[in-house]
């Protein structure tokens, strides 16, 4: 599991070492991790060092020097590199490494047009960005903020500009401890960050400006800290998989129920059923009408359709929700889950009659809108737009409000757990934002919720406590959901009602690599 800790906490880990006079030498670890990834990313671009060129951009703390003293690195390997100046002072003892490595400096002071040196740095091979790191205080201003503002508009979008620019330990212009970003900010194809991760750096917009994120390990002890925010990495998910023994049968492997969909929205339903299946699961028992049971059945007819109680139903997990609207039936069912005690996936229609008080194992799947509401139900104002800019914040909110884990969805997906974790996964691609996905997100969480719920040690193999399992149940199900959209996505635009079959590819994968990490 990944983990991130807050700025305060990471300057307080290094504080030891930095009394022991250990300074220095930790800025020459970081700015050697730093070094490491961009020779990695020259050699990906197909580029050696010599003729290659980059520019360091130096704010005035230490994460400037951390950039010079990786740029000092790239000058002694042949990179052509030049720094520009972003702040009055800069770190003295690196400017003059990189100065005696052979490398120019100009500084942004009122007489230098920011265009010319944005034109300049859109020119380079790597863009290293040393503005800001933990010392950031709010969105960009002054000099930064008028590079910055300069090179986006000269260098275009991250996905079209020619230049790699890498993050010192964090964009600039993001929110170290929330990911908020107000005002301009230096989206990273990669930031490289000392060590450990910051949640900016996994929450909200900042987790869309850091690209691919690398941790440098610089031999600090956060043993005596409680991350701030977590991210489930391949392996976490691969531990939650359940595999089937010889042993099974259908009805131990675990059973889905599923309440969904209506005679208007039908199709929700068999996104449903059809990602649960694929997921991988004992049974799934369908409660609905019947025209929505037949429609799943042409698709699924493994699918079992049952017109009990939800009582009646003998399951491990539900799946309430999805396309059910204007249907009392399936609206009784919802709560009748809710209050059963089992795990419980919540979506779209079920999510305006939750009971005033549940507990974690109901696990709310809204995006923002439908956060809105169910905080506004709760006497919570928020705007949409508050919520897309800070997720983390409201998703916590709901949590402790309802006592449900909350997933909140966007590219960037958060879970929150009553307890106060935080779990955010960036594993989706922006091809899986169409009608359907969400059903399918439930469809794949509910599979896993049934397959865990037995299972005693689930929670402590991914070292968390047990009333956090169902976040990293959510968490999982987001990582394999936008696995699955990204392997789709390469065959062209998503039909999400094709999804299915890189569920269960992405799964193999994961599994695979289970069996090859033993
Ligand atoms: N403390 C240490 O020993 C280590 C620190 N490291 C590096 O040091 C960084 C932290 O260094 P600092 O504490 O010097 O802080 P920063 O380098 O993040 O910068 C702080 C400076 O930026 C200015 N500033 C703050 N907010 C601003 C804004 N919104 N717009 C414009 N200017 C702003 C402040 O006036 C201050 O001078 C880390 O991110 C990391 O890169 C690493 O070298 C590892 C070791
Ligand atoms: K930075």
């Amino acid at each position: 599991m990944l983990e991130a800790f807050s700025g305060s906490d990471v300057r307080a880990a290094e504080a030891p070492l930095i009394d022991a006079g250990q300074g220095d030498a930790l800025m020459q670890k970081a700015a050697h991790g730093l070094f490491g990834v961009v020779l990695g990313l020259l050699r990906e671009a197909g580029r050696g060092t010599y003729g290659a060129t980059a520019v360091v951009l130096a704010g005035g703390g230490n994460n400037g020097a951390d950039a010079l003293y990786a740029g000092e690195r790239l000058l002694r390997r042949g990179v052509g590199a030049t720094a520009i100046l972003l702040s009055d002072r800069v770190h003295t003892a690196s400017l003059a490494a990189f100065t005696r490595a052979g490398g120019a400096s100009v500084r942004l002071d009122d007489g230098v047009d920011p265009a010319a040196l944005a034109t300049h740095a859109s020119s380079a091979d790597i863009l290293l960005d040393g503005i800001l790191g933990t010392g950031a205080t709010g969105g960009l201003r002054g000099g930064a903020r008028a590079f910055v503002e300069a090179f986006n508009d000269v260098a275009g979008p991250r996905a079209t500009r020619s230049t790699i620019v890498v993050a010192c330990d964090l964009p600039s212009g993001i929110g170290v401890d929330t990911g908020l970003v107000d005002g301009p900010v230096l989206a990273a194809d990669a930031t490289v960050t000392f060590g450990a991760a910051k949640p900016g750096l996994l929450l909200g917009n900042g987790a869309v400006a850091t690209g691919e994120l690398n941790v440098v390990d610089i031999g600090l002890d956060f043993a005596v800290f409680t991350p701030a925010a977590r991210r489930l990495l391949d392996a976490d998910v691969a531990a939650l998989l359940r595999l089937p023994t010889p042993l099974d049968h259908k009805y131990s492997r675990g059973v889905l129920g599923v309440a969904a969909g209506s005679a208007r929205y039908p199709g929700a339903a068999a996104l449903a059923v059809g990602a649960a299946l694929a997921t991988g699961i004992g049974m799934v028992r369908y409660l609905g009408p019947d025209a929505v049971a037949s429609l799943i059945h042409q698709r699924n007819p493994e699918a079992v359709a049952s017109s009990g109680s939800v009582a009646e139903a003998r399951s491990q997990a539900w799946v309430v929700g999805p396309g059910a609207v204007d249907d009392d039936d399936q609206r009784r069912r919802a709560v009748d889950a809710m209050t059963s005690g089992l795990p419980v996936v919540v979506d779209a229609g079920a999510l305006a009659g939750i009971p005033e008080r549940v507990g974690p194992q109901v696990i709310l799947t809204p995006h923002a809108g439908e956060l809105r509401q169910v905080l506004a139900e709760r006497g919570v104002d928020a705007e949409r737009s508050d919520i897309e800019a800070e997720p983390a914040h409201f998703a916590l909110r709901a949590a402790e409000i309802t006592g449900a884990t909350v997933l909140l969805k966007g590219f960037t997906t958060v879970v929150a757990a009553p307890s106060g974790i935080l779990i955010a996964q960036t594993d989706a691609t922006p091809w899986l934002s169409s009608a359907g996905s969400g059903d399918t997100l439930s469809g794949i969480i509910g599979a896993l919720a049934a397959s865990v719920a037995g299972d005693d040690h689930a929670a402590s193999r991914l070292g968390l406590a047990e009333e956090d399992l169902w976040a990293a149940v959510a968490a999982a199900g987001a990582l394999i959901h936008g696995r699955a959209g990204q392997r789709a996505a390469r065959r062209g635009p998503i039909v999400v009602s094709d999804l299915r079959a890189d569920i269960g590819a992405v799964i193999a994968e994961l599994l695979e690599e289970r069996r090859l990490a033993m």
